[in-house]
């Protein structure tokens, strides 16, 4: 299946009665990639959430290709192609790496294991060890991989880089690249490490308060200190 448009629709959205996202639309064209930059609590993960049908969604609309997500569980997004890696690193503890891979094969033939240590030969490495005992750029690599391997169409990653060393860090990056650069992905990418994000990505959009309080390319962005300051409270990009 080749990548997908996202395309969000004047969503609000929160937990329980907490309001989070207010009238957030923004669209991702099919095999383009997407950063989602915003000061700490302004709604990134909120966003992700709601696009995989995990919060309560007060209104608007997210629409996957031809496929109306709005109203379907998170299970039946994510067999309509919609991959969601979420913050928390979800291994399986007691089961190896290659255990771990299966869970995400779906019904995909075993062989295709093989993606995932081409794509992490790190994971090929440790294959036979628990998920346990992986350090937390592995996990990271592992849960990515489980997710890739369901061959999704459009993927959401929520700061995949969160508490890694950064040599770790630019191995997961150039990871993703490679995965978005083949078409056949389109991504949306939360992170903290704002440069790395829009190394990444085409296009960004801005987070504040629960709404887009900025959109465009990261050369945009650049060149727009007062915004960056503003917004994500650094002194500038390089
Ligand atoms: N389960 C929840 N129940 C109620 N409120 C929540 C819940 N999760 C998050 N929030 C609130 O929603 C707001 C947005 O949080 P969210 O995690 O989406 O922000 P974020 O931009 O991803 O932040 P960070 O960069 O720190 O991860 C915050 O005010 C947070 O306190």
């Amino acid at each position: 299946m080749p990548a997908q448009l996202l395309e969000v629709t004047d969503l609000s959205a929160g937990y329980g009665p907490t309001r989070v996202l207010e009238g957030v639309s923004f669209s991702v064209p099919a095999g383009s990639r997407l950063a989602v930059l915003g000061r700490n609590g302004m709604g990134k993960t909120t966003l992700l959430a709601t696009i995989a049908g995990q919060t309560k969604r007060y209104g608007g609309a997210i629409r996957m290709g031809d496929t109306e997500l709005t109203n379907l569980e998170s299970s039946s997004r994510a067999r309509s192609g919609l991959g969601y890696v979420p913050q928390a690193r979800c291994v399986f503890p007691s089961l190896t790496v290659e255990e771990n891979l299966f869970v995400g094969l779906k019904d995909r033939d075993r062989s295709a294991i093989s993606e995932a240590y081409e794509m992490f030969p790190r994971l090929a490495e440790r294959r036979k060890n628990l998920g346990s005992q992986l350090s937390g750029g592995e996990q990271q690599m592992l849960t990515t991989a489980r997710s890739i391997l369901g061959k999704p169409t459009v993927l959401l990653l929520d700061e995949p880089l969160e508490g890694l060393a950064p040599v770790i860090c630019e191995e997961l990056m150039a990871a993703f690249s490679k995965l978005a650069s083949g078409g056949e992905m389109t991504v949306v990418l939360v992170e903290q490490r704002i440069q790395s994000a829009l190394d990444f990505a085409d296009r960004a959009i801005i987070l504040e308060r629960g709404r887009v309080a900025w959109s465009g390319t990261p050369a945009e962005l650049a060149a727009q200190p007062e915004v960056v300051e503003r917004l994500l409270g650094i002194g500038g990009l390089h």
